[in-house]
């Protein structure tokens, strides 16, 4: 279980968020500009908090008052950002061989590994091409083994399907429900679009300015009519 507690103050609003995240897809909703990729990138280590704490099990990965702060490369964190972010100048193999080399894993494992996920993911006719020919649902994909090989502890998404068009978008749904499902780790996926929640998540959490309002099951959110709002609420 990942917990947290944390405050950063953004531009209009003190980010202060309280919670916790049990194993399985957690989907992350919020009006725009709630905080919602701050908190992952606070959770991944990119951004830094004021105060507060973040708790992997029985790891602390974060705690102002003791004084630590683990870098995200030790984190064990599979972090997608929100435009993918892969090395334009690399090739599909090289970015996903990226965090196994910041790891120091030798080479002959590193082969192994890169080629047993981009294979598990449908990709391994990619491994030379460099990012700039990749499709969007391809660079997903690539975004995705990227942040996988390194066998994550947990999972940071930041709008994976927002950049698809509607039919690579259902068909990234459907590759990520299987991906994800055995996934024993917790996966927090940022999303405004409702289907995302109905079709991907175990439960949802509802973030508005900075503040988690909601953390349930789907049905529970479905019961109390919170929306998968698109726009900041005034
Ligand atoms: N480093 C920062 N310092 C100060 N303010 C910031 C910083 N990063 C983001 N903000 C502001 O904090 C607020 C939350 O931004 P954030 O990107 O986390 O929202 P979001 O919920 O992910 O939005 P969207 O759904 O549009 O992606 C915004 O008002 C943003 O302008």
């Amino acid at each position: 279980m990942l917990e947290f507690e944390l405050e950063m103050p953004l531009a209009s609003f003190t980010l202060h968020a309280e919670g916790r995240v049990d194993p399985g897809i957690t989907a992350v909703l919020g009006p725009s500009g709630a905080g919602k990729s701050t908190l992952l990138q606070c959770l991944a280590g990119l951004a830094h908090p004021v105060s507060g704490r973040i708790r992997l099990g029985e790891r602390i990965l974060y705690s102002s008052n003791g004084r630590i702060f683990v870098p995200p490369e030790h984190r064990g964190v599979g972090y997608v950002p929100q435009q993918y972010a892969l090395f334009p100048k690399m090739t599909v193999f090289r970015n996903v061989e990226y965090g196994l080399r910041a790891r120091r894993v030798p080479k002959a494992r590193r082969e192994v590994k890169v080629e047993e996920i981009l294979r598990r993911l449908g990709i391994g006719h990619l491994a030379r091409r460099l990012p700039a020919h990749l499709s969007g649902g391809e660079a997903q994909r690539v975004a995705l083994a990227r942040a996988l090989v390194i066998d994550p502890d947990y999972i940071l998404l930041d709008e994976p399907l927002a950049a698809l068009d509607p039919e690579t978008r259902e068909a990234v749904r459907k590759f990520l429900r299987g991906v994800l499902s055995d996934a024993s780790c917790p996966v927090l996926l940022v999303t405004h679009d409702v289907e995302d929640v109905r079709r991907l998540a175990d439960r949802v959490m509802v973030i508005h300015e900075g503040r988690i309002i909601f953390y349930g099951g789907v049905e529970q959110w479905e019961r109390q009519g919170i929306p998968a709002s698109t726009r900041r609420v005034e």
